[in-house]
């Protein structure tokens, strides 16, 4: 057996997992009903035979016969309707389940991924594929897939019937059928097409993701007196959407057009074949009643047909959605131990580790880096910009694993640990700090979830943010954003530290934490983190060097690499890098005193 992975609907139904059965029963209760709804047709067929076997005496049609007829007509349809209604109800049911089942495979696995995922990848196209994408889903298989199984099963009805009366009359109406077929399905299914739609798929991504950008960077583009036409990004990828939709649509122009033709011409095709025939039949009454039949069945069959044309286009939105949900599923989840082990100490270890953000092979960021952050002590990070910092932060709670070397905690390698330990492990207090769209209490609590109410008064009071909460109107129950309020970035930081402190975890990681600062904010900041790092392993990275002058160890990154290391006075000592930022700082705080001086005397 070929292990060859599937694309398109058997994936999908591969993705529908157990769910299948019900599409099963639906694709049965539509067929039964296709045949039920034929039933009248029938009926009506066996009364009007009998009515003319008697046209000459009435009175002696079989009453019976034709009330027995009229009855199965009458059923058959009855029948039909129900089987047609639990045949839609069974999709329906099966859709959303499927819906959910997907959704839910699509978070588990994006809950697995690395944080760094995240990075790469715009919000807007991994919200494209779980809402817009999926969403297509349950409009085929609830909606088109009984739909689909009604037609195919008319059409090959029609067809059979059609063989079965007449070869020649049959052909004359199915090859001008596979010619405008051949026609639409060249236009659609070529490599040119498929290349077509992936860009399309592409260009509806961007613009997600762009119009999210447009959104949040909205303050940035209205201070600055921008319009959408000065976001390039957005406007360039509406440009592009627009531009490429119109071709795309015009590149399928010819192949729609030869079809419909085709399609709406049959018996143009059937009466010279059938003229040509009936001369030759010695009972040309019979197969004029034939051809008769032809000729009206003719414009019959092609409604299914356009019917199948337009669930050929849904196909292929449906395929390509496919492909970006796979896309999403072949990106590798981090790689769980079967059993994880769980670290005896909290020093952080970094062993000759080197990262490159583009993998195995690309530019390195951070070149053989080794050093050691003691438990219960105070590591600070330092170095110009981009020289890798937050960099060497992230490789901790794994947003990627490192290509070279290895990072341990307690000499426990992070690869060893499950993530759900790692993370037990951990607190992070970002730049950018997160608060959900919650009440303040909620987001204090999320450090941890099992907390009793005053664990979460005591850690507010300890990040210096009780005071703060308590005169907003309703204290620990204020919404926080959408419909609620907005904190100050310095406020927001320290309801971060209050769920950091809340979390109680041995190892703290402080990216950038007092960079919202006001010389106010700042000092219950530095307040608020006194209490938040006591006896815990901490790894700060500050820009502002006064605030790590009196970190335990100084490590002075330069270019991905480690270019000095030492407490502050070891560091000044020496006359390296971290003494040139040292005087580049003070120069700056003296600078912004002068200019304070300047200003209290021109108040003078
Ligand atoms: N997600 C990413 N993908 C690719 N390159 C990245 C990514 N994040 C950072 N880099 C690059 O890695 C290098 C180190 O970046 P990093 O953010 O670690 O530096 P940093 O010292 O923290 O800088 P800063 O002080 O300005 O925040 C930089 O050259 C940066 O451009």
């Amino acid at each position: 057996m070929s292990n060859k992975p599937k694309k398109g609907i058997p994936r999908l139904l591969e993705l529908a997992g157990e769910k299948r059965t019900l599409l099963v029963w639906s694709g049965i209760s539509s067929t039964a009903s296709v045949f039920l709804m034929l039933v009248p047709y029938v009926s009506v067929y066996f009364v009007m035979a009998e009515l003319l076997k008697h046209a000459s005496d009435i009175s002696a049609v079989d009453a019976a016969f034709i009330i027995r007829w009229a009855v199965w007509g009458a059923a058959g349809m009855a029948l039909g309707y129900v089987l047609m209604y639990i045949g839609g109800m069974c999709s329906h049911v099966a859709a959303f389940r499927i819906l959910y089942g997907i959704r839910v495979k699509l978070s588990d696995h994006i809950g697995a991924l690395p944080l760094g995922y995240f990075n790469k990848h715009a919000t807007g196209k991994i919200k494209k594929v779980i809402e817009h994408d999926v969403e297509k889903i349950e409009l085929f298989i609830a909606h088109q897939f009984p739909d689909l199984i009604n037609t195919a099963v008319m059409i090959a009805a029609i067809t059979v019937t059609m063989f079965s009366l007449d070869m020649w009359l049959a052909l004359a109406c199915v090859i001008p059928i596979l010619i405008g077929f051949a026609c639409q399905y060249s236009m659609m299914a070529g490599s040119k097409a498929q290349a077509g739609l992936k860009e399309y798929f592409d260009a509806l991504e961007n613009i997600n993701a762009s119009s999210i950008q447009y959104v949040r960077g909205m303050p940035s583009i209205k201070i600055f007196g921008q319009t959408v036409r000065s976001f390039r990004k957005f406007y360039d990828d509406m440009l592009r959407y627009r531009d490429f939709s119109v071709k795309y649509t015009d590149s399928f122009q010819n192949g729609y057009v030869s079809f419909k033709v085709m399609m709406l011409s049959l018996a143009t095709f059937v009466l010279p074949v059938g003229l040509f025939f009936i001369s030759g039949d010695p009972d040309h009454m019979a197969f004029a009643v034939t051809l008769m039949f032809f000729l009206v069945l003719a414009p019959g069959i092609s409604t299914p047909i356009f019917k199948l044309g337009s669930f050929a286009s849904t196909l292929t939105v449906i395929v390509e959605g496919v492909n970006r949900m796979d896309q999403i599923f072949q990106e590798q989840a981090i790689v769980e131990p079967e059993s994880g082990q769980k670290p005896s100490a909290y020093d952080i270890g970094f062993r000759e580790v080197s990262f490159s953000y583009g993998g195995e092979g690309g530019a390195e960021v951070l070149k053989g880096i080794s050093f050691t952050a003691p438990q219960g002590q105070i590591t600070a990070l330092v170095g110009p910009s981009g020289s890798g910092k937050s960099t060497i932060a992230q490789l901790i709670p794994r947003f990627w694993d490192v290509q070279k070397g290895g990072i341990t905690i307690g000499g426990t390698d992070i690869r060893d640990m499950r993530s759900n330990e790692l993370m037990e492990c951990l607190s992070f207090v970002f730049q950018d700090t997160f608060l959900f769209s919650d009440t303040l209490y909620n987001n204090i609590l999320a450090g941890r979830p099992t907390a009793a109410k005053e664990e979460v008064y005591a850690a507010a009071r300890a990040a210096q943010c009780h005071e703060f909460i308590e005169r907003l109107p309703k204290g620990y129950d204020t919404l926080i954003g959408e419909g609620g309020v907005y904190l100050s970035g310095g406020e927001e930081q320290r309801v971060s530290v209050a769920r950091a402190i809340l979390k109680n975890s041995p190892i703290l990681i402080l990216d950038e934490a007092t960079a919202y600062a006001d010389p106010e904010n700042e000092y219950q900041m530095q307040l608020a983190l006194r209490e938040l790092v006591k006896g815990k392993t901490v790894l700060i990275i500050a820009h502002r060097l006064t605030t790590i002058c009196e970190a335990d160890q100084i490590i002075v990154l330069k270019e991905g690499q480690i270019d000095d290391r030492g407490t502050h006075d070891e560091l000044i000592a020496r006359g390296g890098l971290y003494q040139k930022m040292w005087d580049a700082h003070t120069a700056t705080a003296c600078w912004e005193m002068d200019l304070r001086r300047e200003e209290e005397a021109l108040e003078r």
